[in-house]
């Protein structure tokens, strides 16, 4: 299975968490990121409401982006124009382009099964499903024709120890996940996502329904999960963006007003409305 090696290197949640004091320090293979999501002149309505304006974002493999920005600016419906989510609002119309890996995802052909397989998604609610715990895993893979027991156990187990909860529920995998307090089923969701390998992972605010002890576990699960993956992570927490985060996007009323390393954003923004934002003058 070709998750193997990267599951292997993910069964270990490092503790060396990224200080405020030396964020963004871009190593020198940034230079040769891969790019996995591009926009171009992405544009978007609910009707006459103009959510999207003209955004043009490079999103790098192997780095955690933030996207931060006031109540109501556009950052969730990004994220959803990303998986094609979105376009299950009737009203939504859209133009510009979406690429991913290089592909028009916009483009009819694409299917949009072929795209939830690449591209993962945890929301701002642990939503388990009213399952066993092995099942909330083993679901995608079943749904992927996966049947035999033995692929789906390995599975299960690759997963919840690449989402670090595997030792908390190693025991009790035919429970409820309904049982599992937020942060555990939130990591649950998390195990789900990496049970059908995903490219990237998209994340709309994982950790402001957690407690602080949660989160800082949530929070050094993404350090350790862009090893193998590219994280979009939508957070009102400007701590956690300064944190986590290698590159942050500010977005203004559907624009982006910045959009450049987080050390950058976080110490010398170019733009007053940025500075602003992140001191907390507005929002
Ligand atoms: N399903 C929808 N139908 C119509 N308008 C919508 C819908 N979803 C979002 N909008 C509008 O699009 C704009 C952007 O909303 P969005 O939820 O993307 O913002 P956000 O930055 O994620 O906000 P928050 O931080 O409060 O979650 C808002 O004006 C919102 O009212």
């Amino acid at each position: 299975m070709k998750g193997m090696k990267r599951m292997a290197v993910m069964t270990k949640v490092k503790k060396n968490f990224v200080s405020p004091a030396n964020i963004g320090t871009l190593e020198p293979a940034q230079k040769s990121k891969k790019v996995a999501f591009q926009t171009k002149e992405l544009n978007l309505w609910y009707g006459e409401d103009h959510a999207l304006k003209n955004i043009n974002l490079d999103i790098f493999e192997n780095e955690v982006t933030a996207i931060i920005g006031p109540s109501g600016c556009g950052k969730s419906t990004f994220i959803k124009t990303l998986n094609r989510m979105v376009e299950l609002i009737p009203v939504v119309k859209i133009s510009g382009d979406i690429l991913y890996r290089e592909k028009s995802i916009l483009n009819k052909s694409y299917k949009v099964e072929d795209l939830r397989t690449r591209v993962g998604m945890v929301f701002q609610k642990p939503n388990p499903f009213p399952k066993s715990i092995y099942e909330n895993i083993a679901y995608g893979p079943k749904i992927h024709g996966i049947r035999n027991k033995k692929i789906l156990d390995e599975i299960v187990e690759k997963s919840l120890r690449g989402a670090a909860i595997w030792d908390e529920v190693k025991d009790r995998l035919h429970e409820n996940a309904y049982g599992l307090s937020g942060g555990q089923q939130q990591r649950i969701c998390i195990a789900r996502c990496l049970a059908i390998e995903p490219d990237v992972i998209l994340m709309d605010e994982p950790t402001s329904a957690l407690d602080p002890i949660s989160t800082l576990k949530i929070e050094e699960l993404v350090q350790e999960l862009k090893k193998d993956f590219s994280i979009i992570i939508v957070t009102h927490n400007m701590q956690q963006a300064a944190r986590i985060s290698d590159k942050t996007a500010f977005f203004l009323n559907g624009e982006v007003i910045e959009f450049d390393a987080t050390d950058k954003i976080f110490s010398t923004p170019s733009d007053k409305r940025t500075e602003d934002y992140i001191t907390g003058r507005f929002g």
